[in-house]
């Protein structure tokens, strides 16, 4: 792919974003400022922040059609886990269905299959970027994800795939949705659902048992970047319809620098691919 348009800038973020609606070039001033605020209260308020074209037409396309180049390669990853991803409310009774564990299939790209070179990687790897999103969260630090596979990951869901609801591991989730599912694939969730200390346990059930009533979405289009308290609010991704994928980046951060995580995570989530790989340099 011709990459000499996207390579004005050496900050790569500068290259993509669609500047004049999204001055993210400098936050301490003018407009960048201005619009940082925005972000904060938005942040501050709803638990997320969703901007819609953040990444412009051309440079979305590019990235659109790298990540369709490498995910033939991808394995499909079935995830089935408790919505909580791990331990259950003792209190909870038995048949409840937030004991459940619910399944979903995704063709997943990990870290370490998306080559350095790309424009998604550089643009993850963009200090510009990484500070856009830690004052939005208003955190004194943020760093990338050091892990080898977390770190950076390009999700597809195929037409007739959902992501079953969760909440995330980490506080914040950040999204870049490279292509919108032709019907369907909407990020749904409950705002604000759980706390650290307490949970609204009938809006939940209601979720899981098929009541949508209380459920948001907001409209995103390909090119949406989102940042959402997936720590917080249950969420998920409805059933995609139509003839086309619905692809996303997942860009992941930590408050703490080099944090990897165990083997044993690792394997759960990525399978057999990565399973081989530690085995192997534990044996060399
Ligand atoms: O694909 C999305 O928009 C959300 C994905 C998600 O919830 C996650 O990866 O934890
Ligand atoms: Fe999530």
């Amino acid at each position: 792919m011709d990459q000499a348009i996207f390579k004005t800038h050496s900050d790569m973020v500068l290259n993509l974003v669609e500047l004049e609606r999204y001055p993210i070039a400098d936050l301490d001033q003018g407009p960048g400022a201005a619009f940082l605020a925005e972000c904060q209260a938005q942040m501050e308020e709803h638990g997320w922040c969703n901007l819609d074209g953040f990444i412009r037409e051309d440079a979305l396309e590019a990235l659109a059609a790298e990540s369709n180049a490498l995910l033939p390669n991808a394995p499909v990853l079935t995830i089935k886990r408790t919505i909580y991803q791990g331990a259950v409310d003792p209190d909870a009774p038995s048949n409840d269905p937030r004991r459940q564990e619910y399944m979903h299939k995704a063709v997943q790209l990990a870290d370490d299959q998306i080559p350095k070179e790309t424009l998604l990687q550089q643009l993850y790897q963009s200090n510009l970027l990484t500070e856009f999103v830690r004052r939005v969260q208003q955190k004194p630090q943020l760093y990338r994800c050091a892990d080898e596979f977390q770190a950076l990951n390009v999700v597809a869901l195929q037409p007739g795939s959902w992501h079953a609801w969760h909440y995330d591991t980490t506080e914040c989730t950040v999204t870049l949705l490279l292509q919108a599912a032709e019907e369907g694939g909407e990020f749904a969730f409950l705002p604000n659902s759980r706390t650290d200390v307490s949970e609204d346990k009938n809006a939940v059930t209601r979720l899981l048992t098929g009541d949508m009533s209380a459920a948001q979405t907001f409209s995103r289009g390909a090119g949406t970047f989102t940042l959402f308290r997936g720590g917080y609010s249950l969420h998920g991704v409805t059933k995609v319809q139509g003839a086309r994928p619905r692809v996303t980046a997942i860009l992941t951060y930590d408050e703490q620098p080099g944090r990897v995580l165990s083997d044993d995570v690792n394997i759960r989530i990525y399978g057999e691919r990565v399973e081989k790989i530690l085995a192997e340099r534990a044996s060399a």
